[in-house]
């Protein structure tokens, strides 16, 4: 593993309401490596884009950080200002978002939409400007007239593409990306992975890929965190992870792949995994128990190095315990 260039130590992060508390993620340990992507897979709702947000100081205003620290080039993120926050953002660390339509101001042409960026970061004429984002909307792959237009007038695929190029205007070390290509059609879906792929790799950047589809860890990303209940469950490089999965959740992502000789059989999805959760409070797991395919769990232990460079929260199946 390279050096890191992001550390998340024991992160623990609450949304508070008048009556009860929420723990959306629950000592989270998160290691980004320069120029290495980094996959954080989980069910909805098991606290990846809590754990993004978190490190961009973009919390919804109900939640807070109990604990922890978020370590960026050796400076801790949590206790940076907001205005030092806004420094980092969009220059040091980006985010691409899933949703672009709701990403892109409808009222702006894609080319005011770049250059507002640029002028944020950088001092440039209008006309280095224009030249700047004519060369950014080359990069992802749109040809210069979509400079002139409104989003309203762009597929989702391109919206995507015009949001990445916003997102690498200012030439991070970092970027997000929460899946991003959640509504495009697989063909399309390639082309972002590429280019965001294709950036890490010119620039020795590092990816923050966050997704539910074990198929695109496989192709895009190093290392992977797989995340249930607000938790890590297991984590690694990718090819251990394949090679030797542990945890049952992490076995029913991987089966949940499409595989080529598959083409008759109905693929097992992630959904049918049944999580019957004892206590569960909204979309959240509680942490004394839970049930995988019918089988109900121990609460897991703290994560156990069970061979080099690979982690797993071990448990005990209640049954085999004699309860
Ligand atoms: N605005 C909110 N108000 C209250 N609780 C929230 C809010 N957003 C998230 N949560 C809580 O935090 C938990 C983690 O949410 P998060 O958005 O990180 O999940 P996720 O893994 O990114 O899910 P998805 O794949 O659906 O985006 C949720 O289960 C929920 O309990």
């Amino acid at each position: 593993m390279s050096a890191p260039l992001l550390e998340i130590k024991d992160l623990h992060v609450s949304f508070y309401d008048k009556k009860s508390k929420i723990t959306a993620v629950q000592g989270v340990d998160l290691t980004i490596p320069n120029g290495e992507t980094v996959a954080v897979i989980g069910e909805s709702g098991s606290g990846k884009s809590i754990t993004s947000l978190s490190i961009l100081g973009l919390l919804p205003l109900s939640a807070s950080v109990d604990n922890g620290s978020i370590l960026f080039k050796d400076h801790n993120l949590l206790k940076f200002s907001n205005k030092e926050m806004q420094q980092i953002r969009g220059s040091e660390i980006s985010m691409v978002f899933q949703d672009a339509q709701a990403s892109l101001n409808p009222a702006m042409k894609v080319g005011v939409l770049i250059t507002e960026g640029l002028k944020a970061r950088k001092k440039l004429t209008k006309h280095e400007q224009r030249s700047e984002a004519l060369r950014l909307l080359r990069m992802v792959g749109l040809k210069n007239h979509v400079y002139d237009q409104f989003p309203s007038q762009l597929s989702g695929g391109m919206k995507q593409r015009v949001l990445i190029a916003m997102a690498l205007s200012g030439e991070p070390s970092l970027l997000i990306a929460d899946e991003p290509t959640t509504s495009l059609d697989v063909t399309v879906q390639s082309q972002i992975l590429d280019l965001i792929n294709d950036y890490k790799i010119e620039n020795d950047a590092s990816i923050l890929l966050i997704t539910h589809d074990f198929g695109v860890v496989a192709e895009y990303a190093d290392r992977v965190y797989v995340m249930f209940g607000g938790k890590v469950v297991e984590a690694g490089d990718v090819y251990t992870l394949f090679r030797n999965p542990i945890h049952p959740y992490t076995k029913g992502l991987i089966s949940s792949i499409p595989k080529i000789s598959d083409t008759e059989e109905r693929l097992k999805s992630v959904s049918d995994f049944v999580f019957e959760e004892v206590g569960y409070v909204g979309r959240r797991f509680a942490p004394e128990t839970y049930s995988i395919e019918n089988k109900v769990y121990d609460a897991p232990s703290e994560l156990v190095e069970v061979e080099p460079d690979h982690y797993v929260r071990l448990f005990v199946e209640k049954e085999a315990v004699g309860r």
